[in-house]
């Protein structure tokens, strides 16, 4: 487990390192760790690139206290951080969070507490090509638009003061479960992982392995497609802020030129629209009506929109008001 070491590993990570300017030099960086066998894979890549970046490691565990095991878990992480010579962070949930959601939310609001107690700027943690893969497909079965299929990014920031780094995102799961072999390193298994009543349990340990029988390199195709799309999102998102700003006036929408552009992006300028006029995300069904009355005639109007308010053809605008006006 000596961090000294270089491997195949190392370079590859080094260098994308490099090429993403992911991590810059002398940053302080605190590691997000479970215990599981990614984030583990992920310290040991970064103590062995330290001397050559020079950045201060710390490591943070959320305890979410919803397994028997799970203090056992944060102490074996506190010895192993005190063998590396790290500083370790840990938190123990007052109550075991409800549901998998509710555990992420706390454990973020955790972990940017610390960050912020330490000084950090950068947040790490080990999600891999696969969580990537596991993430686009599971958004997949529920419908979703672009940007959730872009999902996983390699930087997201959480606030003014911290940013989300996803450096691990260049690994497959196959590849860090090498790297525990190959370097020996005390997985800590986390018993829930096998809980098939967890929908993203079941596509990692059911339909991945049955995806992988078709194409044994599907994890990194279906990660290389979020990061394809990820682009395509960013992209968009400029166009639609450009049209939108280009067609928006006091007097609302402008629909000769809302009319000129394709319908995806009449979608898009109308959803922004709508969710700045009303404060929450508009549905499908709200968005569409707006686009019916592009072309609508003089005085038509939408029916389905919230807190009394309604949308209205006023000659070339499309404006909202409220229904009592
Ligand atoms: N309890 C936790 N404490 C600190 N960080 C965590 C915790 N759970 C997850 N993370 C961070 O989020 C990343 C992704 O979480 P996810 O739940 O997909 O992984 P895991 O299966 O629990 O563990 P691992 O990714 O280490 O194998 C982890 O790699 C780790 O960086």
């Amino acid at each position: 487990m000596s961090s000294d070491c270089w491997t195949p590993f190392h370079a590859r990570l080094h260098q994308l390192l490099q090429r993403r300017s992911l991590l810059p030099t002398r940053s302080r960086l605190l590691l997000a760790v479970s215990g599981g066998q990614d984030s583990l894979a992920l310290v040991q890549l970064l103590r062995g690139l330290q001397p050559h970046w020079h950045w201060s490691l710390a490591i943070a565990h959320c305890d979410h206290g919803w397994r028997s095991d799970s203090t056992a878990n944060a102490e074996h992480l506190r010895q192993l951080a005190d063998q590396w010579q790290l500083p370790f962070y840990c938190q123990r949930s007052p109550e075991p969070p409800r549901s998998e959601a509710a555990a992420r939310t706390w454990r973020y609001q955790v972990l940017e507490a610390i960050a912020a107690d330490i000084d950090a700027a950068l947040l790490v943690t080990g999600h891999t090509a696969s969580d990537r893969a596991e993430t686009l497909l599971y958004n997949l079965t529920r419908g979703s638009h672009l940007q959730g299929l872009a999902s996983l990014r390699w930087q997201r920031s959480l606030s003014d003061r911290l940013t989300l780094v996803r450096p691990f995102l260049g690994f497959t799961r196959a590849e860090t479960s090498k790297m525990v072999q190959q370097f020996q390193l005390p997985v800590w298994e986390d018993s829930t992982n096998r809980d098939r009543r967890f929908a993203r349990n079941r596509l990692r340990l059911e339909v991945l392995p049955q995806l992988r029988q078709i194409n044994p390199q599907c994890d990194r195709h279906l990660a290389n497609t979020a990061e394809l799309l990820a682009d395509e999102a960013d992209w968009l998102a400029e166009l639609t802020e450009q049209v939108y700003q280009q067609s928006l006036s006091e007097r609302g929408l402008c629909r000769s030129q809302l009319a000129q552009q394709p319908i995806a992006l009449q979608r898009r300028v109308l959803h922004a629209f709508l969710q700045d006029q009303l404060q929450r995300s508009p549905s499908t069904v709200q968005v569409e009506e707006l686009r019916q009355l592009i072309t609508a005639p003089q005085g038509s109007c939408s029916s389905s929109l919230p807190q009394r308010r309604v949308a209205v053809v006023a000659g070339d605008w499309l404006r909202l008001q409220s229904v009592d006006d």
